[in-house]
């Protein structure tokens, strides 16, 4: 299934008409900027156009109010002195003869992007639209918004398509208030907002947009706030955010459509923001929601001023959309001390509402910390600093061209004993030449008992020569059938030429002395017991009370545990190994094959014993990058085994920043 485009350069066709510092950043060029850069890149041309429509007054007041909707109604007949007159009673926006048109154009196109969605048309998808939408409220215009698309896009597809729980993920630097107010006791509409804070000193300047802002009556645990209480923040503040507030809940709520409130002013380069996160983590911000709701993912800009960074970005998301492999996660340390503060304080007040955060979380942290994040930057300068938000940055702020993310021509190759049947949409993998003497006579000698048959010399020589053509990002990822997991991951991490190789243990089962030794590999063994007493920060055991047949435990211990590992240590090879005997659920199993895709530019060899032959595939249909299916809502995980998880991280959080939940001084 295909990533639609939605756009339209109608929406282009207004712009301030006089002089109001506030509103300069929001210009024509935002759109026009983007959707060229998609054109040039080549990405518009591999998504499904979709036309974009007027929303109908129904649709508009789905959130507003008839006498707002009325009111703006009759600014395209206004004058410049009425058009003035009209924006006043408003703050931070503009109006003009068109901007109502476009106003109803942006719905239309959001809702369409719904509507493709939903119905199956597409995968999922962008709708580039302005003006923008998250922070307009029933009865008003604000911060360049008209009416709130993404909030009557949660209604409209609740109305329409009897979507349960919807879920909006709002990246955008700003606090989206408009979508807050809307659902604020909404339980059957999820909000995530990060937004630039500065403890309350940045715009919107609102009290309810703090962290302890959770929703109210039933609503209440719907709303999830991280407010930035520090400008600087990067890649890794941002993930740290996904791995320990926002997916953990996403996945206990269990949505049937994700909508992000794609702004992205939270980029680097804004002068909005004022952040340091490059546009290639919002590759990675897109893959990691991407297997929730089934794929069922719709992108609708919001915000984002510097065109730069924010066609950049545009790009990084509609090309993860698309299915292209997320780049290698840059060098990423840990989040920043305010950053943690963030993350606890959201997690803290959240911990009574969803259970993945029930015996996490600890107590309530204190006043916060002063400590800026970002040390000087090398020159001795300071990283970007609020001046108040006063005037613009002095020196450009540059950073590197995001990576070329170039899909090799064979996306996902099979290895598999001839007796069985290749899955449709993949090819099995033979080199072609077989082994030579040479290679024969060392895997006899290190790989196989005198007894083994010629057949898995060749088979053994498969896997190494595939995963050499994965490395050279000639094939994508590939799935194995193997006699011996143990011995076939043995073979790889020894014949590797990553320079770091993932390797997840899934299953009650030693790993390989030889595997656990090669100071090349990162070992995380997810099982019922932890074998090894190894203390060493390259194996991580993670144990689940219930064995690897416990769906919430896995999930939450991947996204709190396994992600943020792999993450932090940027391997080149991701080994997925399933021991013989491991009871995951399949739709835990594909969660697990599709989310580890976003490491080593989606470079995942998926390991299982021949005999399981009923997995290849599905796995193989994941692989192939479609979504995995949502696991619907999820129950509580063992309190023991979440107590155990907070013991390793505790353990490891120092070699693996990445992991942290609560600021240094607060544990
Ligand atoms: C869609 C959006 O969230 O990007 N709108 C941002 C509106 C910003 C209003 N100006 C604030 C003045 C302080 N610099
Ligand atoms: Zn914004």
């Amino acid at each position: 299934m295909g990533t639609a485009l939605v756009y339209d350069d109608e929406m282009t066709k207004y712009k301030l008409l006089w002089v109001d510092p506030v509103c300069e950043p929001e210009v024509p060029e935002r759109l026009q900027v983007s959707h060229q850069a998609l054109v040039r890149s080549g990405l518009a041309g591999c998504c499904v156009p979709v036309p974009v429509r007027e929303a109908t007054d129904e649709e508009i007041l789905l959130v507003h109010s008839e006498e707002y909707l009325e009111g703006v109604k009759k600014t395209p007949f206004m004058d410049l002195e009425d058009l003035m007159a009209f924006t006043q009673q408003y703050g931070d926006v503009y109006f003009h003869p068109n901007i109502y048109h476009c106003a109803k154009l942006a719905i239309g196109a959001t809702l369409q992007l719904v509507d493709s969605v939903m119905t199956g048309k597409v995968r999922n998808g962008m709708a580039l639209v302005r003006p923008p939408g998250h922070h307009s409220q029933t009865s008003q215009a604000n911060g360049f918004c008209v009416f709130n698309n993404v909030a009557i896009a949660a209604q409209y597809a609740k109305k329409h398509h009897r979507a349960k729980r919807v879920l909006i993920v709002d990246w955008d630097i700003h606090h989206g208030q408009g979508i807050q107010y809307c659902f604020e006791d909404d339980p059957s509409v999820l909000y995530f907002s990060w937004h630039r804070y500065e403890h309350q000193s940045f715009w919107p300047n609102l009290r309810e947009s703090d962290f302890d802002s959770v929703g109210s009556g039933k609503g209440a645990g719907f709303n999830i706030n991280v407010p930035w209480n520090q400008v600087g923040m990067g890649n890794s503040d941002y993930l740290a955010v996904f791995f320990h507030v926002l997916l953990p809940v996403a996945y206990e709520f269990g949505p049937d459509l994700v909508l992000i409130s794609a702004g992205f002013d939270s980029a680097i380069g804004d002068p909005e923001g004022l952040m340091c996160a490059t546009p290639d983590i919002f590759a990675h911000l897109t893959h990691l929601l991407m297997n929730l709701a089934g794929g069922k993912v719709c992108a609708v800009l919001e915000g984002g001023y510097n065109l730069t960074s924010l066609a950049q970005s545009v790009c990084q998301t509609v090309q993860t959309l698309l299915g292209d492999p997320p780049p290698h996660p840059a060098n990423l340390g840990g989040p920043c001390e305010s950053a943690l503060e963030s993350v606890h304080s959201a997690r803290s007040v959240h911990k009574k509402y969803w259970s993945c955060l029930q015996h996490a979380a600890a107590p309530f942290p204190e006043e916060p910390s002063t400590k800026t994040c970002r040390p000087a930057q090398q020159d001795g300068s300071q990283g970007p600093q609020s001046n108040g938000g006063g005037e613009a940055q002095k020196e450009a702020i540059v950073w590197p061209e995001p990576l070329q993310r170039d899909a090799p021509s064979v996306r996902t190759a099979l290895v598999l004993p001839d007796a069985v049947a290749c899955a449709d949409g993949c090819e099995r993998f033979s080199p072609a030449e077989g082994p030579d003497s040479m290679a024969t006579a060392g895997l006899r000698k290190h790989f196989l008992k005198e007894s083994e048959d010629g057949v898995n010399v060749k088979l053994l020589y498969n896997i190494t020569a595939l995963v050499g053509q994965m490395e050279k990002n000639e094939i994508r990822n590939g799935l194995a059938l193997v006699p011996d997991v143990s011995m076939a991951t043995t073979l790889l991490t020894s014949t590797s030429l990553s320079k770091r190789v993932l390797v997840v243990w899934v299953g009650d089962g030693l790993v390989p002395a030889q595997v656990l030794e090669d100071e090349k590999t990162l070992v995380v063994h997810i099982s019922s017991t932890a074998p090894h007493e190894a203390q060493s920060k390259y194996y991580v055991p993670i144990t689940l009370k219930q064995g690897c047949g416990d769906t919430v435990g896995l999930m939450q211990a991947a996204l709190g545990l396994l992600l943020p590992l792999g993450y932090q240590y940027a391997p080149g090879l991701v080994l997925l190994v399933r021991l013989p005997g491991c009871r995951a659920r399949e739709d835990l199993w594909l969660q697990l094959t599709g989310l580890l895709q976003g490491l080593a530019a989606g470079h995942t060899l998926v390991l299982v014993q021949e005999n399981e032959t009923a997995s290849v595939g599905i796995t193989a249909s994941c692989l192939l990058g479609n979504a995995a299916p949502s696991l619907g809502s999820l129950a509580a995980p063992g309190p023991e085994d979440v107590e155990s998880f907070e013991r390793l991280r505790l353990r490891l959080q120092t070699d693996w920043p990445l992991l942290q939940t609560t600021a240094p001084d607060k544990r």
